[in-house]
């Protein structure tokens, strides 16, 4: 969300966001809705203000019986015109609301201006392709013949878009989230285990509400939902809060179960496990003081994070600058980390790192008091450090060996009693 006064007065900055970000946002429309508030607010004080010298004309008005009647009539009149004009003061002011969330954050000169991913502008690639002198298998393939997945069961029990991990690959994902949150909190960052059901104002802060409300799954007769990210949980945890600058930053890394409709992706990635309702996500997460330096700091820091894992993963990948048009409403920078997939040929997002400055703070108001002892909006940033079972899909495809058994990178395998290659039960 954008200060109400930076819109009004910034008004051209505003129109260049939302052009740039392909956002359908109304600038003129919301500044005439606003100024329909500030007038209304004016009548409304006016009147109040008039009661208050009323009923200290009726005090002074002592044993005048006639003119303590006629100034009761009139104040009689003005409680009518205001139990008039407050419900409506009341129900424009919560539309401007409405309308505040939907305004996007500036995006940052350094990111490029574009309308979809084709836009996105790679900035550096790491690892060698691997060259398979065997017929290459991908990743539902290979997972099938180690035993490692069955669909079909997953379909029985929970639809489309679900799987059952098996065997090896349930104790990989495991080995995975706990690499993932070994090596994010080695670096200093909080581990938290966060809930998976949040209420609305935790997706109102961080963005998902109200623009992405048709991905979120609701509970029936509950006031949670079920998030899509643990960035959902952790922005909701400082609400109404007053930080000390001492304090920042905060940095976390966050584990929760990810829940998903994937709506509008039908028939999207639909052969095994790339574009699934529930996955697990370690998350990390960064709230600092309202600088942009430290902001881009650590933007660039939660990247080199991300990278750090997938080299050790030994997949090669490629970083992103993703443009304007598809980073979203709230981000001023955003960066995709790109794992190769070989079945497919091509670079697939399994990270997604970004910046917002206080878009998300103000939506959720988490504060600070700075040196000089003045409170601001924080800066709010984060990543995802693994997401599995995506990750899966690049790990076994690039491990894969001709004998189609995977072999188990390094790093992972003290996660999985020292094993070094993952074959089929059998
Ligand atoms: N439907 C899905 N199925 C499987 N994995 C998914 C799905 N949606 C997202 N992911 C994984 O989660 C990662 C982060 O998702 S994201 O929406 O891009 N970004 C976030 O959620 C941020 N909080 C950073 O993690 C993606 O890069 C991808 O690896």
């Amino acid at each position: 969300m954008l200060d109400l006064g930076f819109i009004r007065n910034h008004p051209e900055l505003v129109k260049e966001a939302v052009r740039l970000k392909q956002s359908d946002f109304d600038v003129d429309q919301f500044l005439a809705l606003d100024r329909q508030v500030l007038e209304l607010q004016h009548q409304v004080e006016t009147l109040r203000a008039e009661q208050n010298q009323l009923s200290k004309r009726i005090g002074q008005a002592g044993k005048d019986k006639e003119l303590r009647e006629s100034l009761i009539a009139e104040g009689k009149q003005l409680a009518a015109r205001l139990k008039e004009l407050e419900p409506q003061l009341e129900a424009l002011t919560e539309q401007r609301q409405q309308l505040l969330y939907l305004v996007p954050q500036i995006p940052d000169p350094s990111a490029p201006v574009g309308t979809s991913e084709e836009d996105n502008v790679p900035v550096r690639y790491w690892g060698e392709k691997p060259q398979f002198d065997f017929p290459l298998l991908d990743h539902y393939t290979l997972m099938q013949k180690l035993d490692l997945v069955d669909m079909e069961r997953a379909a029985k029990i929970a639809g489309s878009r679900s799987y059952v991990l098996k065997g090896d690959a349930a104790r990989l994902e495991m080995a995975l989230l706990h690499f993932a949150f070994d090596r994010i909190a080695a670096k200093g960052f909080t581990p938290l285990i966060v809930p998976a059901m949040a209420r609305e104002f935790c997706f109102i802060g961080n963005g998902q509400f109200p623009r992405g409300r048709d991905q979120v799954y609701a509970l029936e007769g509950e006031d949670t939902f079920l998030v899509g990210t643990a960035e959902v949980s952790i922005t909701g945890m400082f609400k109404d809060e007053i930080l000390s600058y001492e304090e920042l930053p905060l940095t976390f890394v966050g584990f929760c179960p990810c829940f998903r409709k994937e709506a509008g992706t039908y028939g999207k990635d639909t052969r095994g496990v790339f574009r699934v309702h529930q996955f697990n996500k370690v998350e990390q997460y960064v709230i600092c003081e309202a600088s942009h330096e430290e902001s881009v700091r650590w933007h660039e820091q939660l990247i080199r994070n991300a990278e750090e894992l997938v080299q050790a993963l030994e997949i090669p990948y490629r970083v992103v600058n993703v443009c304007t048009g598809d980073m979203g409403d709230g981000k001023v920078g955003m960066y995709d980390l790109e794992c190769w997939v070989p079945s497919e040929g091509r670079y697939r997002e399994t990270h997604s790192c970004s910046y917002f400055h206080d878009w998300q703070a103000r939506r959720v108001n988490i504060r600070y008091r700075d040196r000089d002892g003045k409170v601001k909006f924080v800066h709010t940033l984060n990543n995802t450090a693994i997401a599995s079972p995506r990750i899966l899909i690049p790990l076994l495809e690039n491990h894969q060996q001709p004998d189609g058994s995977v072999r188990i990178p390094e790093a992972l395998r003290p996660y999985l009693g020292g094993q070094e290659v993952l074959r089929a039960r059998r």
